[in-house]
């Protein structure tokens, strides 16, 4: 976060590898020096470079491209007037009933962004919908926030990019998952299936065990958080806000030169979750000391820094920029696994837990259930071999968080101030499956810690 910030880490006194030395290293600076700094502008390209603070600079470098032809008005046709929408009286939004113009007429700028009356009504892909046909009132239709969010549904925004993905099918299903809408489908199923057995011969029982159920669930997480995870998914809710974000169609540049299923090299791969201040940025050197290995860190060091821009955006934007890291870190952790192990602070699993504690409310009992869907790891994306969990005793977080001094996050902030937000998100890690994290207690001293943990990593990694 703060370029230049005093080092997050105190070293560790050096001593013999345990392990076979593989003469590679790299990365080694505290993580916050990379928010904010743009390490590896080398790989994006000129005009897609921004500045660092969000505000000083929103659009791109070059004029924005001329729209798509199936956008432009037909050659003699008449430009709409700025808003064909009539607006509800002190609102943005266009009058609930009011009517929409033709399919194919062209949307001008500022009703292209209104947010989630339009945005909602078209079928995926098409245009616009039926002309004269009814708009909802603003905040109607089932309790999907995220469907209210601006730049979060509604069509891709712009470009090739957007054309293609919009014409590839929607990803297969994994076996024996429902596709694409998924959680509604599947917790539907699986409420109908409890209901039948219990509640035989008594329809009106379970018509009334069935919608409450539902309805609970959408509540508590957006339909688009439930979505099965993959690379797709995140290309195409990144493209779809790329028009008013420009960093990220740099971040969807990034991603197109990433080689899609990664796979991993010969050498272990080796990723640390936990809160903030648990000791991730100081084991993650020392193990990286110790083995002679590569240090990696989400978000890779070439999109951080965007963070402050996307930190700022509704949870499910965010989540696309984390996780499109996750799929850029993924290649480079296929690269370097063929030549040294490979140490990873922070991969899917935190964007993860921390949509998932972002999304919910309450205590842990109100997260999704065990075994649900959201707490897998997304197909398309290369597994570590370990994923250890550091866990700190409350108190002695929060005097590692005041020892560190630095400016803290949205999140950080949410986790000092907000225990049950704490809880949830330590849950999620908990929760997450395939592979599982294995807990560590990483309250002891820093060389104790890092004696435990290179014990684990001997006994779960073939060197
Ligand atoms: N085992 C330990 N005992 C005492 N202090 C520790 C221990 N491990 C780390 N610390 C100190 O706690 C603070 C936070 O540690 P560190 O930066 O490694 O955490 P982190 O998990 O990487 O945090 P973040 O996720 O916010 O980057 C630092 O001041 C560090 O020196
Ligand atoms: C990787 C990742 C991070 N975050 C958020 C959650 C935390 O508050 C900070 C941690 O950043 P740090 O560099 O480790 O201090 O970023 C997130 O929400 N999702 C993610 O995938």
């Amino acid at each position: 976060m703060i370029a230049g910030a005093h080092p997050r880490t105190e070293p560790f006194p050096a001593g013999p590898s345990p392990f076979i030395p593989v003469p590679l290293t790299q990365g080694g600076e505290g993580r916050r020096a990379f928010r904010g700094a743009a390490p590896c502008s080398g790989l994006v390209p000129e005009d897609r470079r921004f500045p660092r603070r969000p505000g000083e600079f929103r659009f791109p470098l070059a004029p924005p491209p001329p729209p798509p032809a199936f956008l432009r008005p037909a050659p003699g046709s008449r430009l709409p007037v700025p808003c064909p929408l009539p607006r509800a009286p002190g609102s943005r939004f266009p009058a609930p009933g009011s009517r929409l113009p033709a399919p194919g007429s062209l949307l001008p700028a500022p009703c292209s962004r209104l947010p989630a009356p339009c945005s909602r009504l078209p079928a995926p892909g098409s245009l616009l919908p039926a002309p004269g046909s009814l708009l909802p009132a603003p905040g109607s239709g089932p309790g999907d926030a995220a469907a209210l969010l601006p730049g979060v549904t509604g069509p891709p925004a712009r470009g090739p990019r957007s054309a293609a993905l919009r014409q590839r099918p929607p990803p297969a299903p994994a076996p024996g998952q429902h596709r694409g809408r998924g959680a509604d489908v599947r917790l539907f199923s699986a409420v109908r299936r409890a209901g039948a057995k219990g509640t035989r011969g008594n329809p009106d029982v379970r018509k009334k065990f069935l919608t409450v159920r539902v309805a609970k669930h959408w509540r508590r997480l957006p339909r688009e958080v439930m979505d099965v995870p993959s690379l797709e998914t995140f290309q195409v809710r990144l493209d779809r806000c790329a028009g008013r974000i420009p960093e990220a169609e740099a971040v969807l540049d990034l991603l197109e030169k990433c080689p899609e299923h990664q796979k991993k090299g010969g050498f272990p791969v080796i990723v640390f979750e936990g809160l903030d201040a648990t000791g991730k940025t100081t084991v993650t050197q020392a193990v990286k000391d110790t083995l002679n290995g590569v240090l990696l860190r989400s978000p890779p060091a070439c999109i951080s820094q965007w963070r402050t821009v996307f930190d700022d955006e509704p949870t499910l934007v965010k989540r696309a920029f984390y996780a499109a890291g996750n799929y850029i870190l993924a290649s480079e952790i296929a690269k370097a696994s063929t030549q040294a192990p490979v140490i990873v602070d922070r991969y899917w699993h935190s964007t993860a837990a921390y949509t998932i504690a972002t999304e919910t409310s309450g205590e842990v009992q109100d997260l999704p259930p065990v075994q649900d869907e959201v707490y897998q790891w997304p197909e398309d994306l290369l597994k570590p071999d370990l994923v250890l969990l550091l866990t700190v005793d409350p108190d002695e977080r929060v005097r590692r968080l005041q020892h560190r001094g630095l400016q803290k996050t949205k999140e950080e902030a949410e986790l000092e101030a907000n225990n049950l937000f704490r809880q949830r998100v330590e849950e999620s890690y908990r929760r997450m499956v395939n592979p599982a994290c294995q807990e560590v207690d990483a309250s002891p001293s820093k060389e104790e810690v890092l004696k435990t943990v290179l014990q684990l990593i001997k006994k779960h990694c073939a060197f």
